[in-house]
């Protein structure tokens, strides 16, 4: 109902002409698309979902992209990790699963895969969104999909963020020039899937734990396949806090800083994830002071 009014408020029904018998099969079916990890199911697609539409009538982002994008950004967020098995790409190739013989020549399995489930959905009778476009802006729409979704790639975020910085501070972005748009529509798809850490702290506490089942039950897996898991993904060496501070000083707070540099409405969750922080600097202190820092933190305790 949720998602139905999101549609609704931003004009998407009336300006794509999407009849609502339509709609309702689309989100359905997406929903349905997701498993349930403990992090990478339909509440992180729904959260995401929720923080773009926030960022498109916060930022006024009509400003700055067509209708056309803006819709391909807030569809993309809906299907961004669908089916998601909770376990990263390099899993993949590691436990050669399915997906990884589909896709890891080119890279970006999981993302592939979640673009591929997609337009599955898309192309299935009854819940194309986007049946009364015109054949023209079907492509369009499809190949901004394709972007976003491969966007959420971390390898690639970690490639394309420097030209976000250098855009965002150059200050000349020009919403007629297609690589500003696609830089631009990278980055926002990026900060609605970081969004969990620009909410209060109880909420960016309980998703840490989340992330951690996840990555943890992964290292158990890789254990049982006879690898070396990551100290993130290792129950018995991971030291959360201390991840947490690296994950927001080297992946989250840069997004945001980016995206506040880019809009002035922004400032809020560039605080937040600066406060978060705070929080995690002050965990760390009192496992120090009262528990065996190296001693693996239970998530419960945290
Ligand atoms: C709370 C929180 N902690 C995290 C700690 C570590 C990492 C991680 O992957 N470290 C790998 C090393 C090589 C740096 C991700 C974390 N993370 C994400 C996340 C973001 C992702 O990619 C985008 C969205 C493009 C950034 C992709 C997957 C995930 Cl799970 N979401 N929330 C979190
Ligand atoms: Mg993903
Ligand atoms: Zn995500």
């Amino acid at each position: 109902m949720s998602c139905l009014s999101m549609f609704e408020d931003l004009g998407f029904i009336t300006r794509w002409r999407i009849k609502s018998d339509t709609l309702v099969r689309f989100l359905l079916m997406v929903k349905k698309g997701y498993r349930n990890p403990p992090y990478h199911n339909w509440m992180h697609a729904f959260a995401v979902t929720h923080f773009c539409y926030l960022l498109i009538k916060n930022l006024h982002l009509h400003n700055y992209l067509e209708d056309i994008e803006l819709l391909a950004l807030f569809v993309s967020c809906l299907c961004h990790d669908i089916d998601h098995r909770g376990t990263t790409n390099s899993f993949q190739v590691q436990s050669q699963s399915v997906l990884a013989a589909l896709y890891s020549s080119e890279g970006s399995v999981m993302e592939r895969h979640h673009l591929a489930q997609s337009m599955c959905i898309l192309n299935t009778e009854g819940s194309n969104l986007f049946e009364n476009l015109s054949s023209k802006e079907y492509q369009t729409v499809l190949d901004l999909m394709r972007d976003i979704i491969l966007a959420t790639d971390l390898a690639h975020h970690l490639r394309t963020v420097k030209e976000q910085e250098e855009l965002a501070n150059s200050g000349s972005y020009n919403r007629n020039n297609p690589e500003h748009k696609h830089i631009l529509l990278c980055l926002l798809m990026t900060a609605c899937d970081l969004s969990d850490q620009t909410k209060n702290w109880h909420n960016t506490k309980y998703i840490a734990a989340l992330v951690y089942q996840e990555f943890f039950s992964q290292g158990d897996l890789e254990k049982a396949l006879g690898k070396n898991p990551l100290e993130m993904m290792d129950r018995e060496r991971a030291c959360i806090p201390e991840l947490q501070i690296s994950f927001l000083d080297n992946i989250a707070a840069p997004v945001y800083k980016i995206l506040a540099a880019f809009f002035k409405e922004a400032q809020t969750p560039m605080r937040n994830v600066e406060e978060n922080r705070k929080h995690w600097v002050h965990i760390g202190q009192l496992l120090k002071r009262h528990g065996n820092p190296t001693q693996a933190m239970s998530v419960e305790q945290i």
